[in-house]
């Protein structure tokens, strides 16, 4: 049976003095935690990468909205909903891919506008954030039913980057289908692969299934398709960060070509993410904005260079998966097979 470590993780946690996160640079040699006490530093520790993953930076973005409405309200009173739309738009900025990121603001944003301009507001917005924030749990564990119940085990499962709670409210999408099937005796062994630059794989998703004594198998990311080719594999589970109403999917650099290998050789495919993750606004993936992250993330490992000085590197975040090569969707509102524009419709409930 699982054991319950997962539930202590925790990636985001509001305190009276600021957002609590777990700096994710750092693990898993070290458990440290970096207290945001105003929006910027929310921002700021969003775009280092201290917070990641796409769920995740919607909820500490909401709380750093609530951390900016103290701030305004507090300089100038009945005037700080002019001011606090800096805020939000330093938020929005902080990464491009994720629109749980701008889901969670544009939602924060809603209240705000409802909201009397002569009345302190970190109440109300605070308990918005901590709905977001649960809602979220609350969904993962919904998808950890739904997406269990499409294994049939005893399964072995492959997985990319890091989908659990650290990159989430709680509990995760694709590794929260993960814990689900293992506690149901569906999936005996998951195989992580690296995921390089990052190494959320190695250092995040490890960690994760370790303390949940899940059996995991670290692989180096060029493994991949030759594990999928030996047919021990029965399913690709993996989380997404923007979902195009037709079904394409933008998600961790590297997932395009476990689609395309895992199709090859008849594996199927699962994508797991909450419909936060889902930009009904975009017809397809063509628009789906690619984060550019430093070179050093690729020229260096662990801050030691590995290639030699003057060596440039090309360092995009994200790929962009097309539909046609996702087997099922799975999202907290039900599962999309094949998905299409005329099948995600049935999310739009
Ligand atoms: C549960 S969404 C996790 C999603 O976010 C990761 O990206 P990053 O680590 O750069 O925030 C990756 O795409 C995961 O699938």
């Amino acid at each position: 049976m699982l054991n319950t470590k997962h539930d202590r993780i925790r990636a985001v946690v509001w305190t009276e003095r600021g957002v609590r996160l777990l700096d994710q640079r750092r693990l898993p040699q070290e458990e440290t935690y970096w207290t945001a006490t105003c929006a910027f530093e929310v921002a700021e520790a969003i775009t280092k990468m201290v917070v990641r993953g796409a769920p995740a930076i919607g909820i500490a973005a909401a709380y750093g909205v609530v951390l900016a409405a103290r701030a305004r309200f507090a300089e100038a009173n009945s005037n700080w909903k002019a001011l606090i739309k800096t805020d939000l738009q330093d938020l929005e900025a902080a990464r491009p891919t994720a629109v749980n990121l701008a889901w969670a603001l544009k939602r924060m944003a809603a209240l705000i506008n409802g909201l009397p301009s002569d009345v302190d507001p970190e109440n109300a917005l605070l308990a918005e954030a901590q709905r977001i924030h649960e809602e979220d749990i609350a969904a993962n564990r919904r998808m950890g039913e739904l997406g269990a119940a499409l294994i049939e085990g005893p399964a072995k499962v492959l997985t990319h980057c890091n989908t659990g709670s650290l990159a989430t409210g709680g509990f995760g999408t694709a590794l929260g289908v993960i814990r689900y099937a293992y506690s149901e005796g569906q999936i005996n062994e998951v195989f992580a692969d690296e995921t390089r630059p990052w190494l959320q794989g190695a250092r995040l998703t490890a960690w994760e299934l370790l303390q949940d004594g899940i059996p995991v198998v670290l692989i180096a990311d060029s493994v991949a398709p030759y594990l999928l080719g030996q047919g021990q594999i029965q399913w690709v589970i993996i989380g997404a960060d923007r979902i195009a109403a037709n079904g394409d999917i933008a998600n961790k650099i590297g997932s395009y070509g476990l689609a395309v290998a895992a199709r090859h050789h008849r594996v199927r495919f699962m994508v797991v993410a909450p419909t936060s993750t889902i930009d009904w606004n975009l017809p397809d993936g063509m628009g789906i904005p690619i984060e550019q992250r430093p070179p050093e993330e690729v020229l260096t490992l662990a801050g030691k260079e590995i290639a030699i000085s003057g060596t440039k590197a090309y360092n995009p975040a994200f790929d962009v998966t097309p539909a046609h090569l996702i087997d099922v969707i799975v999202t907290e509102k039900g599962v999309v097979h094949q998905p299409s524009s005329e099948r995600m419709k049935t999310l739009q409930v």
